[in-house]
């Protein structure tokens, strides 16, 4: 589990999260939502220790991240994977070179421990036969897999994710939706994911933190979203055509 408590950040003055606390559950799939500008990011980069938080703590399973000694927090980021925007390959290595790459610069493993667990891990998101291929020779989908698979080599107990279905077509996007769910289970991993994608929060939101203006003013489930008479929540979710026809039909 991870829980901040009271997270405050300014920029030159100007304060971008404004006292957020939440409990993100092991185990399942967290979000992160709001609209453009509202903070997601930058409370995402504090949480993996990116952007040091004005106030506030950051809870790995009990560790207070900030309050700990540089070993402890670079044995808190062992354990963290990260699934970024656009997949961020390296545009020069294989597939298996991408997945292998953490293992070469974290772990202590023989090259013949690496060499299992980056088939396993390409095996397990179904690109045991693109290994050998470049990046640029694969679908994005298929580049977000990659990315996937990297995230989890470690053994990750914590996975991020930010916006996983930025660029992919509506079927893609759900397919890795349900890819980063069925991890988030098998493996048992405090999953959180920043997004502004409606059909995801639907899919996978088993945890929804919706922000808006640097405050959390909503959370709940995929379960409870449609019912929130909150303002800014229900601007956010009839912004999609398709949710207010949805909404309309209940
Ligand atoms: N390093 C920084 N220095 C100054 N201001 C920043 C910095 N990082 C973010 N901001 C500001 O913080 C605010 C929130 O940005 P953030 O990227 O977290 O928004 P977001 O909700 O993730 O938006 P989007 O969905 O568009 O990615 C913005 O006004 C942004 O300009």
């Amino acid at each position: 589990m991870i829980e901040i408590t009271n997270i405050k950040k300014a920029f030159q003055g100007k304060e971008v999260l404004k006292g957020i606390s939440a409990k993100f559950e092991q185990g399942q799939t967290n979000m992160i939502i709001g609209a453009s500008g509202t903070g997601k990011s930058v409370l995402l980069k504090t949480i993996v220790g990116l952007i040091e938080p004005d106030s506030g703590t950051i809870e790995y399973n009990g560790r207070d991240f900030y309050n700990s000694s540089l070993k402890e927090q670079k044995a808190i980021r062992r354990e963290i994977g990260m699934l970024f925007q656009g997949s961020a390959l390296f545009d020069s290595k294989t597939v298996y070179e991408n997945v292998k790459f953490p293992l070469d610069m974290m772990s202590k493993m023989s090259e013949g421990e690496k060499k299992d667990r980056v088939e396993f891990c390409l095996s397990r998101v179904g690109l045991a036969a693109a290994a050998d291929k470049m990046p640029s020779e694969i679908s994005g989908g298929m580049q977000k897999r990659v990315g996937i698979a990297r995230a989890i080599v470690m053994n990750s107990q914590y996975l991020f994710c930010d916006e996983p279905n930025s660029g992919l077509d509506p079927q893609t996007s759900i397919v890795i939706d349900n890819l980063i769910q069925e991890i988030t289970h098998e493996y048992n991993l405090t999953t959180i994911i920043v997004s502004h994608d409606m059909n995801s929060v639907m899919e996978i939101g088993q945890y929804i933190l919706f922000m808006y203006q640097g405050h959390k003013v909503w959370e709940g489930s995929n379960e409870t979203i449609l019912d929130s008479d909150e303002k800014a929540l229900h601007d956010f979710i009839l912004a999609n055509k398709l949710m207010q026809k949805f909404k309309a039909l209940r």
